[in-house]
């Protein structure tokens, strides 16, 4: 390895103008001739507003073509908002081709970078991705005994995407023996999990298990199988195992080959989200749903003339809503009132849609529905038109009732079906990963397929009888309580609920159930904001109450 070279005059802090110094207004320091890297008072008085910075440490190898390892790893923490260091194990020569060439790092330096991060940086969660020797995960181990952290994971890198070969056998025992009981979640895909139980054979989701539950007995508190090598499905299902329960993890397929560094980005995303405090199963959804939204959002990109590419982190920076300063990501506490329109009852009161809409909003709508079952589809698409304008510009959710079509041609931000419609993963597949889509569900069964099709939240009802909606059969509240306990995904209960009923809803205290969805209530109404006030503030009433 070539020696770290202390920065030329010209470019050193020490050395800085005015103007310069401004620009870097604490002094920085060279690694050769900082002090060793031992407990030490932190360089500026930390001032009463300090911010924790949640904190990643990525143990991996460099990708010159920086759609893996380490690279991957800091945008992808970057893009979750964590910081995230980096002690380098290996250099690799790569591209979009496959792996060049691999020059380790000596161990005694892994260990060096390892203490000086360590020792001063408080490291929330380190990252581990490919450790090229088993010299360097002893190197770690120790380090990390020496240092504890709040949590480890382990992506045991073996196999580039291109099939090159990252780490041997020996490395893979010493992972087993010493890496493996200290992780909190290791995260092999099938093709690895295969090699670490002696190349098993693994084609089906119950193989998946298997190898989780073996996996598991090695130390790990949690195993992730990830199964995107598994044989072409719409889905790519990922087994997590806790050691009781298997989870399947659904998620959708996006045809693309920009897929280098998929496993890199997941297990970071994973760390950065228990950096920020999540548990461990919620943190492995977060990183699905984003390795999912950076793929689809990268599809199309070319970089390099081989046949794997990167993927953009940070889609989302470049993503046109996000230049509008308006980027929906959904918040199941937008569903508290949901405000669903009805075309007859609007036209009764002689408004117009999009009125209807501007009253709901003003007078405390926290997601709107456009359910136009008797509008012509032109009509119908320029007054969504003009809503979408209207909730953007008041940051509401807008989703269109049951059509597809009309919610791609106004960029809504989702849809809501019911169980005649369209199912919920090919709403998916048209709409990709970044709309909402809720579905209606009446019992726990039809909760449980809505949250494997990638559903947002689901609608559940009638809680009361209604006249809006022909033939809906009545749940009552033992029907939503069954529900809600059931789902995992928030609950909006919908069905003759007023003014009059939504406390005792809300009073419930049901989990999941995020908020009451209401049409004839706030639009077989004179005024749609004074009623819509009124709801409000009966939901919060109840809320405080409950
Ligand atoms: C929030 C919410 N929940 C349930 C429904 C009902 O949807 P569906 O069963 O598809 O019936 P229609 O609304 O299409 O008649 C809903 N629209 N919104
Ligand atoms: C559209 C709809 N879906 C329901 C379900 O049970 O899934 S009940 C319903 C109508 C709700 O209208 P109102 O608030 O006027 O009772
Ligand atoms: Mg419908």
């Amino acid at each position: 390895m070539a020696s770290v070279s202390a920065p030329s005059a010209a470019l050193s802090p020490h050395r800085t103008s005015a103007s310069a110094a401004l620009l870097f207004p604490y002094p920085c320091f060279s690694p050769r001739v900082s002090p060793a890297p031992t407990a030490r008072p932190r360089r500026l008085a930390v001032s009463a507003r300090a911010m924790p910075w949640p904190h990643v440490l990525t143990v991996a190898g460099s990708d010159s073509g920086a759609g893996a390892g380490i690279q991957a790893d800091i945008k992808a923490c970057a893009a979750l908002g964590a910081y995230c260091s980096s002690v380098i194990t290996a250099v690799t020569a790569q591209n979009t081709v496959g792996v060049q060439g691999v020059h380790a790092v000596p161990e005694e330096f892994v260990g060096e970078q390892l203490k000086s991060v360590l020792a001063d940086m408080s490291v929330d969660v380190v990252k581990t991705g490919m450790l090229p020797s088993a010299g360097i995960v002893k190197v770690l181990c120790e380090n990390l005994r020496k240092f504890p952290v709040k949590a480890l994971v382990v992506d045991p890198v073996m196999v580039s995407t291109s099939g090159d070969t990252l780490s041997g056998p020996s490395t893979l025992a010493t992972y087993r023996d010493e890496l493996f009981p200290m992780a909190d979640i290791v995260t092999p895909n099938v093709k690895e999990a295969s090699k670490l139980l002696g190349d098993v054979s693994l084609q089906t989701i119950s193989d998946m298990r298997s190898a989780a539950e073996s996996i598991y007995k090695l130390g790990p508190k949690h195993v992730l199988v990830k199964g995107g090598d598994m044989p072409d499905s719409t889905d790519a299902i990922d087994v997590f195992f806790d050691g009781e329960e298997f989870i399947e993890l659904h998620g959708l397929r996006i045809k693309t080959s920009n897929t280098h560094g998929t496993g890199c980005t997941l297990a970071s995303c994973i760390a950065a989200e228990l950096a920020k405090g999540a548990t461990m199963l919620h943190a492995v959804e977060v990183a699905k749903k984003f390795v999912e939204s950076a793929l689809y959002h990268s599809k199309d990109l070319v970089i390099g003339n081989g046949p794997q590419g990167p993927f953009d982190h940070l889609f989302s920076l470049n993503s046109p809503l996000h230049k509008m300063g308006s980027l929906h990501k959904f918040n199941p506490d937008d569903l508290f009132l949901y405000a669903v329109t009805d075309s007859g009852m609007n036209k009764k009161w002689g408004r117009s849609i999009k009125d209807a809409v501007k009253a709901a909003i003003e007078g405390g709508a926290t997601i709107v529905q456009l359910r136009e079952k008797d509008t012509e589809t032109r009509e119908f698409l320029e007054a969504a038109k003009a809503c979408v304008e209207i909730c953007r510009s008041s940051g509401v959710p807008l989703l269109i009732n049951d059509r597809v079509d009309v919610a791609l041609a106004c960029n809504a931000d989702g849809v809501h079906v019911g169980q005649s419609d369209m199912p919920a993963w090919e709403v998916r597949e048209l709409l990709g990963p970044g709309k909402i889509i809720g579905v209606s569900c009446k019992t726990p069964a039809q909760a449980g397929q809505a949250w494997k099709d990638g559903a947002d939240y689901i609608g559940c009802g009638g809680v009361f009888p209604t006249t809006t909606k022909a033939n809906n059969p009545t749940l009552g509240f033992e029907g939503l309580r069954t529900v809600c306990l059931a789902s995992k995904l928030p609950v909006v209960a919908i069905g003759g609920i007023n003014t009059g009923n939504a406390g005792s809803v809300m009073e419930l205290g049901l989990p999941n159930l995020k908020g009451v969805a209401v049409v004839s209530a706030l639009f077989d109404r004179e005024c749609v904001a004074t009623e819509t006030r009124s709801l409000r503030s009966i939901l919060m009433n109840a809320c405080s109450r409950s």
